[in-house]
């Protein structure tokens, strides 16, 4: 069926114009998610509690961190963590109290949806503790029931009894499982140079290093160079430096007890750049696990 250039005219007299079969379609003015806006109020609830960026980053990885690449289920894509039923999983404790502050932010941009803003919140914070710039795409779309909630036991423990235990459920059940290998591994550990450990969310107690809101190399060195001992006190097992202010998980210490991983640690503590790029790429990779479609946006 085809109009020739006067009927054509006619047509568009006619008012008709959209019928017409050869007319493009109309370009949509749905205005484009304001993420550069969602990313500086992040930046800003972060500038005023900067303790809490590491916790934004907790965020980030454990809505990311379900992904199982057999099944291709979990990851960040569908912000499924916002639901409860994610979040009384034994690995999210206290992660709650982000989902709540991330909230406003969420009602202020409504069309980010909660997992690109999740994602988002977490490349913020380790830009704002001057870590490496991490590329952050967005197009995630939000589950809108918790059906697309995985099952609880995906996010790692820090301690499965013996140090051979701990590594293997690191590797075989937990990275592994996400497509990562043992270089990312110690390079994504090294988000511990930030943040703490708080009794009243996982049950352990203090920061790793004596820098938690600044994002450096400093977890490596520590772990190398410090004599890490046992803590003696009532809460779960963990190891405490000679001042008794710093700690470390069994699931850190086995970095430094498995020779595989032992060897990215000390490449890591000897070279900062290469732990800021090589830790940029992994974590691109982790809160892009599973997700489809994503689109490089402006964020300035
Ligand atoms: C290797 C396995 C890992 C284990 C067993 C583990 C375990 C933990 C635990 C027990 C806490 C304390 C939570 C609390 O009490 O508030 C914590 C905090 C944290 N984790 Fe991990 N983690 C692991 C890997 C990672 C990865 C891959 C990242 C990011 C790339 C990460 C980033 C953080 C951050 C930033 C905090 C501090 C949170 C805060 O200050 O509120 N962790 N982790």
């Amino acid at each position: 069926w085809h109009l020739g250039a006067l009927d054509r005219r006619a047509a568009v007299r006619a008012g008709a114009l959209a019928i017409v079969p050869f007319a493009r379609p109309l370009p949509s003015f749905a205005a484009q998610p304001d993420y550069a806006g969602a990313k500086a109020a992040l930046k800003d609830l972060i500038d005023k509690d900067p303790e809490f960026g590491p916790t934004l980053l907790r965020l980030a990885w454990h809505s990311s961190g379900t992904y199982d690449k057999m099944t291709k289920t979990g990851g960040s894509g569908q912000g499924t963590i916002r639901f409860t039923e994610e979040l009384k999983h034994g690995g999210n404790a206290g992660l709650d109290k982000a989902v709540a502050r991330v909230e406003p932010i969420h009602a202020q941009f409504p069309s980010v949806s909660y997992a690109d803003l999740y994602t988002l919140a977490g490349v913020t914070a380790i830009e704002a503790a001057g870590g490496p710039k991490v590329g952050w795409r967005a197009g995630r779309v939000d589950a809108l029931s918790p059906d697309a909630v995985t099952p609880d036991g995906r996010l790692p423990d820090a301690d499965k009894g013996r140090p051979r235990d701990t590594a293997n459920h690191l590797r075989f059940e937990v990275f592994y499982r996400m497509g990562f290998d043992d270089r990312e591994i110690v390079a994504l550990s090294g988000a511990h140079a930030l943040g703490f450990c708080h009794p009243d969310a996982s049950g352990y107690s203090g920061p790793w290093t004596p820098t938690p809101t600044t994002l450096t190399n400093g977890y490596y060195n520590l772990l190398l160079n410090l004599p890490w001992t046992l803590k003696e006190w009532d809460g779960p097992m963990q190891f405490e430096d000679p001042s008794g202010k710093l700690m470390m998980l069994p699931s850190d210490i086995v970095l430094i007890q498995d020779n595989k991983f032992r060897s990215y640690v000390k490449m890591y503590a000897k070279d900062q750049a290469l732990f800021f790029s090589d830790f940029a790429a992994a974590f691109q990779k982790l809160e892009e696990l599973g997700c489809k479609n994503l689109k490089t946006v402006n964020l300035a």
